[in-house]
């Protein structure tokens, strides 16, 4: 497949800040390209120069085979750009802010057809300023593709919509995919990343960790297990993480998380047996996209801008 997004060697810094440290990419075309990282780790800054919209400090950048600043004006039409809250005039209505993106373009897509799949019929006369968070969000979506562009760079894409919206939102997004449309995805949802992308980079504090598959990310952290319980007495992670097959372990509320290769399952309870705590609600489960991420760069995620389960 050849590669539409070139990125070799980039660098961005903002005064004394390192926001993008010598990242290196290539996406290929038709493929949905995740960049995942938590807040601040550069995903932002790194598509804003793949778009054109920074000037990169050093590295090359390509965009099938164009230079985004140089060459900008001849990918306007090839690069749909999601625009970030805001930049819309308050009292432009979505069916005519469709209407008039869609007059930038040579070949645009059905403006109409996008805004009923994004759920904006029936606000197709409301002024932007009028709009929810989520529906302003879905307008930013349907404008990024109105163009009919060969690549889309969706940043955030489903912040702040609820569960239904982001289902349909992520099968709108399936369905350009089976267009052939290339989509570079900036996210920190994992169940996103891990049900939309064919590959993911992982990227942290201005570096790209890894760069894989789902699939591949989970195999390459080496976590076998994933085990959940609820003590019944108060537990000190160190009973377990001394154990050599235990990767990690987390807490969310009073769960305890514990990512482990093989035997980890019986070496934890056998810890547990000894120092008399039962595990309560325990579970053995699959390993995520997240419990990779904790994995390969000893960090959580931000979640609080809400990717519980949908
Ligand atoms: N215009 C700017 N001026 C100064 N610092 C900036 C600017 N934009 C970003 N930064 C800093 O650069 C770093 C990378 O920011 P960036 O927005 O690229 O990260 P991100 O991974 O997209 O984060 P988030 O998920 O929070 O959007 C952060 O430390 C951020 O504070």
């Amino acid at each position: 497949m050849p590669a539409v997004i070139e990125v070799r060697n980039l660098h961005k810094r903002y005064d004394d800040k390192v926001a993008v440290d010598d990242v290196s990419l290539t996406v290929q075309e038709g493929e949905i390209f995740g960049i995942l990282g938590p807040n601040g780790a550069g995903k932002t800054t790194t598509v804003e120069c793949v778009e054109g919209l920074r000037t990169p400090d050093r590295g090359e950048i390509k965009v099938m085979g164009l230079d985004p600043r140089r060459d900008r004006a001849e990918l306007t039409g090839k690069l749909g750009v999601q625009l970030q809250a805001g930049r819309l005039p308050d009292r432009l209505r979505v069916a005519e802010a469709l209407e008039l993106y869609s007059s930038f373009y040579p070949r645009p897509a059905d403006w109409r057809a996008l805004m009923h799949g994004l759920g904006l019929a029936d606000k197709a006369k409301t002024g932007y300023a009028k709009l929810s968070g989520g529906q302003k969000q879905r307008l930013s979506i349907a404008l990024a593709l109105v163009g009919s562009p060969r690549v889309a760079i969706l940043d955030e894409l489903t912040t702040g919509l609820d569960p239904q919206a982001r289902r349909d939102t992520w099968e709108l997004i399936e369905g350009c995919r089976s267009r052939g449309v290339t989509i570079v995805l900036v996210t920190h949802f994992m169940e996103e990343a891990e049900r939309l992308c064919d590959r993911v980079a992982l990227i942290d504090a201005g570096r790209v960790v890894m760069v894989d598959t789902p699939a591949g990310l989970i195999e390459r952290a080496h976590i076998e297990q994933r085990i959940r319980f609820r003590p019944s007495r108060p537990l000190d992670d160190h009973l377990l993480t001394s154990l050599p097959d235990v990767l990690g372990v987390t807490r969310r509320g009073d769960l305890v998380l514990v990512n482990g290769t093989g035997d980890a399952l019986t070496a934890v309870t056998a810890v547990l047996a000894r120092n008399q705590i039962v595990a309560e609600g325990l579970r053995v489960e699959q390993a995520s996209l997240e419990d990779a991420f904790v994995a390969l760069t000893g960090k959580h995620l931000d979640v609080t801008s809400g990717s519980g389960p949908v």
